[in-house]
């Protein structure tokens, strides 16, 4: 009698394992793929670039065709992710601010070992969060350059930067990350950094209803002006003839 029981326990949870594969291997083949912008942003010479380069190495299988120039396209679990890289150093606010109401959530790069350029860090995430395109928005902080001897760690940089109040005034959910752009850290490093784009991507799932309708609308909302501009170019070229 022993035996048997014995015998039928293991099997029955065999059965249940098994099961319990073919149900989650369900759920994903049924999740739907979902489309997300994601901004990297930041002061020029943070590592921006060198980031995206580098999810790109670690991600090379995944990476999708894209004929946008400083855009990037991947595929992450259940996402189809556009990372577009906002140089600092080549454009303006204004041009910068034309992106806000494409994303679904921010990267902001900071350079942790540049002390001297904490405060204008500080500054710009401050204007950026307070942004009604890009206020409520979920924000992945990558401490970059850690490698450096004189890099602030992450804790040291939620005190510089007054993030705690930055992140609650705005309504943003924030999560920090140390990582290194650079070649000869790649795997603890690259792990931190994929940690956090996957914390940043599942944070919009839940919320990707809402921030969904709210980044249509705010497309629409940002080429209206455009396309009213269009014609009253028009006439005032023909005008001028
Ligand atoms: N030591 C170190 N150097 C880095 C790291 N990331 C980037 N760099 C270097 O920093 C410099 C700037 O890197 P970029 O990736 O071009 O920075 P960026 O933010 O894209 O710069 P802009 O496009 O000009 O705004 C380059 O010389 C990189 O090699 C890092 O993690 N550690
Ligand atoms: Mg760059």
């Amino acid at each position: 009698m022993k035996v048997q029981r014995l015998e039928v326990l293991p099997s029955l949870q065999n059965m249940f394992q098994l099961l319990s594969h073919c149900w989650s291997r369900l759920q994903a083949i049924q999740e739907p793929i979902r489309k997300v912008t994601l901004l990297v942003m930041g002061l020029d010479n943070t590592g921006k670039t060198s980031l995206i380069t580098e999810i790109q190495r670690v991600l090379s299988c995944e990476v999708l065709p894209t004929t946008k120039p400083n855009q990037t396209e991947l595929r992450v679990d259940q996402f189809e992710v556009s990372l577009v890289d906002l140089s600092r150093g080549q454009r303006s606010w204004g041009t910068w601010r034309n992106h806000y109401g494409d994303a679904h959530g921010i990267i902001f790069v900071l350079d942790s070992s540049n002390v001297l350029r904490m405060e204008e860090a500080k500054r710009t995430l401050g204007h950026l969060l307070a942004h009604p395109r890009i206020s409520g928005k979920p924000l992945l902080l990558l401490a970059n350059k850690q490698d450096k001897v004189d890099a602030l760690l992450p804790c040291e940089l939620i005190e510089c930067l007054s993030l705690e109040k930055l992140v609650n005034e705005n309504k943003s959910l924030c999560r920090i990350e140390p990582s290194s752009a650079t070649k000869s850290l790649h795997k603890s490093q690259s792990r931190t950094i994929l940690q956090g784009l996957r914390w940043l991507l599942h944070t919009i799932a839940i919320n990707y209803s809402v921030l969904s309708a709210r980044v249509q609308q705010d497309s629409l909302d940002q080429k209206a002006p455009r396309e009213q501009e269009a014609p009253r170019r028009a006439t005032r070229a023909h005008s001028q003839t």
